[in-house]
């Protein structure tokens, strides 16, 4: 199968809403050319690599859905619709097998978000599996940026965390030893969390009227965290035990089930702060979003990041989040 055959067979067919309007120009031309809706655009890009975002037999259709799923997290953490995406691929090889699955993956998580793949680029690699997606997505003012967090707002985060990160490191170990049967329940109840993430578009949206700032969790809540905070110059007591961990850490030992979900990247949950009175409109959009959210803390004036344990007593050596150049 030739590159151009590749592209018509399994990269262009998008059915998204946008796509239907008469002067649309999508995936087959020098650019695409869709009418802009009214709003604010909002536009995003993430790039996955083998070997360090996926291990190289990852399953392809669960690759394909985390390819655009990173992304629509950040179009969601602008508390934004997406629209549109575009995705860059360069492959050693044109394994058919592999890119129906990859494709079918992207392909029904746009379909789901009603976000249309415009266009893009491929080429054939010498080394490995190169994947960049951009996204677009349209937004209102104001938007719920890093850098507007308030004094006194809660601070809250959604889902549950520390699953990708214990995932992640049984499949490295995996990769050196063989697993014990313990181990081997542990990734099956957190693998899908780190392979097949799901974003959280709605809550994004829905959140839009309470929210003063918002981010999502990709490197780890703490580090995110610290990114909102320095950007609104302000700083948060975080409470360790309102941390929501996810269920399945129960058989982890505790302090490295903590660190999980501290520093635990590859999350793909929103941070938020809010003023106090949003309280129960903030539960209504989670429950109408299917997801939970919890408090975890409030932002405060001191420029610093504070996590009190149980005791109420100050966690020194705070672990850090992901980092490509630590
Ligand atoms: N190579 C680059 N050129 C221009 N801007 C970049 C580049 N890499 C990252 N950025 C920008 O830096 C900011 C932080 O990026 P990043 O930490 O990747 O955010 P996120 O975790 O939301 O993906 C974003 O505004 C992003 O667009
Ligand atoms: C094979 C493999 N190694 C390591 C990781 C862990 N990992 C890679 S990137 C990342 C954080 C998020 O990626 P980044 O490129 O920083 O995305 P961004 O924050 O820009 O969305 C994590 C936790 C992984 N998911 N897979
Ligand atoms: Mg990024």
């Amino acid at each position: 199968m030739d590159e151009f055959a590749l592209i018509r067979q399994y990269f262009s067919h998008s059915t998204a809403s946008i796509a239907k309007s008469a002067s649309y120009v999508g995936v087959g031309d020098d650019c695409a050319a869709l009418q802009p809706p009214q709003g604010e655009l909002v536009i995003c890009k993430d790039v996955l690599i083998e070997g360090r975002h996926f291990f190289s037999d990852v399953d392809p259709f669960l690759l394909g859905h985390k390819a655009l799923a990173v992304n629509l997290s950040d179009i969601a953490a602008m508390a934004a619709k997406p629209i549109a995406c575009l995705l860059g691929l360069a492959l050693p090889r044109a394994d058919e097998a592999w890119l129906e699955a990859f494709s079918r993956g992207f392909n029904r998580l746009a379909e789901r978000y009603d976000c249309a793949l415009v266009g893009g680029d491929t080429t054939r690699s010498d080394a490995g599996i190169f994947i960049s997606v951009t996204a677009l997505g349209l937004a209102q003012q104001p938007l719920p940026l890093r850098a507007n967090a308030q004094i006194g707002d809660d601070l809250w985060v959604s889902g549950d965390l520390g699953s990708p990160n214990i995932a992640l490191g049984l499949l490295l170990k995996q990769q050196q030893a063989s697993l014990s049967e313990q181990e081997l329940a542990l990734l099956a109840a957190t693998r899908l969390r780190l392979e097949q993430p799901e974003p959280q578009v709605h809550l994004g949206q829905l959140l839009r009227p309470y929210v003063h700032a918002m981010i999502d969790i990709s490197d780890g809540v703490l580090q995110d965290l610290s990114h909102l905070l320095t950007a609104s110059q302000l700083g948060a007591i975080v409470y360790a035990e309102q941390l929501p961990m996810h269920p399945a850490l129960q058989a982890v030992e505790a302090k490295h089930a903590l660190e999980a979900v501290l520093a635990g990247g590859d999350e793909y949950q929103l941070c938020f702060s809010a003023a106090p009175d949003y309280r129960r409109q903030i539960e209504q959009c989670a429950l109408q979003a299917g997801t939970a959210v919890q408090r975890i803390g409030q932002i405060t004036a001191a420029r610093e990041l504070i996590l009190l344990d149980a005791a109420g007593q100050v966690v020194e050596n705070l672990p850090q989040g992901f980092n490509h150049f630590p």
